[in-house]
Formats: structure tokens, C-alpha cells, sequence
């Protein structure tokens, strides 16, 4: 739905250039949550924004359902737009206008006729469970209300994409998660192919099958989730599973465990204890539910040094685990 290739812009100014975006590739398929993660500075609204051309890239192309926009003009950029809705970390709304003007307002800037809006707008607003304050205007409303009319309003022509511009950062965690909900909802219940950025590591938690670590400009590591899990020293990993636990044990050989899908409904220490008879310690560790995949990380203490352990450490390998020696 979404494909990226070689993607590059650098701003100019008389302090100097900077390359926000440098050299990025990224495929997002129909009906995938995609978030790119990063710090601040790392590029993530740079890319964003070349995606529906708000800011046009040096080189690479972006293509969006089929259609290279890249070379458009502007005439037919404004059409491919249709296809690509924006939400934003401060809403963006007009706070002269309802919540149900906040909403035709981006029916009437697409030609939709008058008697067409109030249908689409109470539909739109049905959607997003805001039916109740559709008189109500912007200042009357909380964060999480505004942001369902940013949704609404982002979904008034039918986009295949959805872009998320750190949709979350400016609520308080319950408010996140009830937002989190309707996204992944809309996700799935219209096929909404989603791309978004965040510096919360709940956000990819949630709601995301695949994801990217950005860090100056580039991406670092991309994949499915549950395959980054696996892969060894993911960033992505650790930063999901953070845990508290020593990084060595006198005579013993630290290892940490990652297992995803299926394959972390294994009772692993318990088979490990059993088969190699070993005292194995849990140092740390954590399981979670992720948007795609159930997934769970430990660190764990085996007596002895990695030779002695070779059998037990092979054996953690071919249960799927992703087995790390950690110092
Ligand atoms: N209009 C601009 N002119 C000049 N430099 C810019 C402009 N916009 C962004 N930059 C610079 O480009 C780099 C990437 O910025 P960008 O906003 O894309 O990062 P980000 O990861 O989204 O960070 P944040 O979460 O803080 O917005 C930064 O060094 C930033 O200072």
C-alpha cells in the first residue's frame, strides 16, 4: 500500500544543512499498523510528511496505493491525497467550528454537496463515538474527544492510509489506550492501512504488526514485530521489555530469552530445569500481549560456564528462543 524507496531530504539553512531523511526504504502492505520509532530529532516527521508530500523529497520515491507521487503535479497530488489521511499530536482543529463543522469542513474542501456532508458527517462522527457532542466546539472538549475529530475529520474521503503524527503523546495513558482501541478498530473493520510515529514504546505495543527504529535519519532496524524480537540485540527488543536484573552471575552464564508467537506459550524454564536437571535462577523478565503476538523476555542464570551449558543453550535455541549470552 505504502512503498518507499530511497528516500532523502535535507533542509537548508544558513546555519547549515541538515539531512532529516537519509536513504530511507520502507514497505507497508494493505491492512498493516506500521510505526517508526525514534527520538526526537531522528527524522520520523520529516518522513511522515514526504509520505502525502508536504514535503517534497531530494530523491527517492513514495508510492501510495499504486499511484508514484512523487512526479504529480499539483492538481493531481491534491486528488492522490483522497487516498492518504493525516492525524496530529495537537489536533489541528478550527476552533471556530463544531465538531460536526471540524468534520464537513474536510467534505467541503473535497466538493462533497451539502446534503451529502450531514450523512457522511454523522456517519464520520458514529465512527468515532462522538455523536452525542457534535454541536460542541473544540475548547468544550477533552484531548481524547479532539482527537476522535481529528480522526473523523482524517477519514471524511475514504483514505486507505492513515497517518499518525504522534496522535497520542498529548494524553494521559487511559485516554491513549481508548485511542489506541479505535485505531486498531478502524484497522480493522475498514482495512485502514495505518502508518504512524511515536516516541511510545506502548503505541508499537499495542497496535503495531511491523515497526522501525529511526535514529538520525535512518532506519536502524524494520521488520514485523515479532520478528525483530527474535533478532539478536534488537533495540526494539530491549526497549519493549525493559527489566531490571544483574548483567552477570559468579559461576553461572547469563542468558537472555526471547520468545514470540506460539512459541511463548512454552513452558521453557520448566522443560529447561527438567531435561538438563539444572537450578536455572529467572533473573528478569516479562510476557506480554502485543497488537500481532504474544511475546515474553527473560534473563536467566544457568550454573556453570557456557560450555557446560552448550546442551541447554541449543535446546533453548531450537524451541524458537532467541538465546543471547548477556556479558
Ligand atoms: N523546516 C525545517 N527546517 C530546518 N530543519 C528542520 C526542519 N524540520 C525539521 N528539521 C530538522 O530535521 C531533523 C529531523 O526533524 P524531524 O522533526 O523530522 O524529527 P522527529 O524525529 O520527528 O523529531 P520530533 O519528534 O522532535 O518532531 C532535526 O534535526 C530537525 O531540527
Amino acid at each position: 500500500m505504502i512503498e518507499i524507496s530511497g528516500l532523502r531530504k535535507t533542509y537548508r539553512s544558513k546555519a547549515g544543512d541538515v539531512v532529516a531523511v537519509d536513504g530511507v526504504d520502507l514497505t507497508v502492505g494493505e491492512g498493516e499498523v506500521f510505526g517508526v520509532l525514534g527520538r526526537s530529532g531522528a527524522g520520523k516527521s520529516t518522513l511522515l510528511r514526504c509520505v502525502n508530500m508536504l514535503e517534497r523529497p531530494d530523491a527517492g520515491t513514495v508510492s501510495v496505493d499504486g499511484v508514484e507521487l512523487t512526479g504529480l503535479r499539483r492538481k493531481r497530488l491534491r486528488l492522490a491525497r483522497h487516498t492518504i489521511g493525516m492525524i496530529h499530536q495537537h489536533f489541528a482543529l478550527l476552533s471556530s467550528r463544531t465538531v460536526a463543522g471540524n468534520v464537513a469542513f474536510a467534505l467541503e474542501v473535497t466538493g462533497v454537496p451539502r446534503a451529502e456532508r450531514r450523512t457522511r458527517v454523522a456517519e464520520l462522527l458514529d465512527l468515532v463515538g462522538l455523536t452525542e457532542r457534535a454541536e460542541a466546539y473544540p475548547a468544550q472538549l477533552s484531548g481524547g474527544q479532539k482527537q476522535r475529530v481529528g480522526i473523523a475529520r482524517a477519514l471524511a474521503a475514504r483514505p486507505k492510509v492513515l497517518l499518525s503524527d504522534e496522535a497520542t503523546s498529548a494524553l494521559d495513558p487511559e485516554t491513549t489506550e481508548s485511542i489506541l482501541r479505535l485505531l486498531l478498530d478502524l484497522n480493522r473493520r475498514l482495512g485502514l492501512t495505518i502508518l504512524l510515529i511515536t516516541h511510545e514504546m506502548t503505541v508499537v505495543k499495542r497496535i503495531c504488526t511491523s515497526a522501525a527504529v529511526m535514529r538520525d535519519g535512518r532506519f536502524v532496524e524494520s521488520g514485523r514485530v515479532a520478528d525483530l524480537l527474535r533478532q539478536p540485540g534488537s533495540e526494539l527488543a530491549r526497549d519493549l521489555f525493559p527489566f531490571e536484573a544483574p548483567e552477570s552471575v559468579p559461576g553461572a552464564t547469563v542468558v537472555d530469552v526471547t520468545v514470540s508467537g506460539e512459541d511463548a506459550d512454552t513452558p521453557i524454564i520448566a522443560e529447561l530445569a527438567r531435561r538438563f536437571d539444572t537450578d536455572v535462577r529467572i533473573l528478569g523478565g516479562t510476557v506480554e500481549t502485543l497488537a500481532a503476538t504474544r511475546a515474553g523476555r527473560w534473563r536467566l542464570a544457568l550454573p556453570g560456564g557456557p560450555e557446560e551449558n552448550r546442551d541447554a543453550l541449543e535446546y533453548l535455541r531450537t524451541l524458537g528462543a532467541r538465546v543471547g549470552v548477556a556479558s
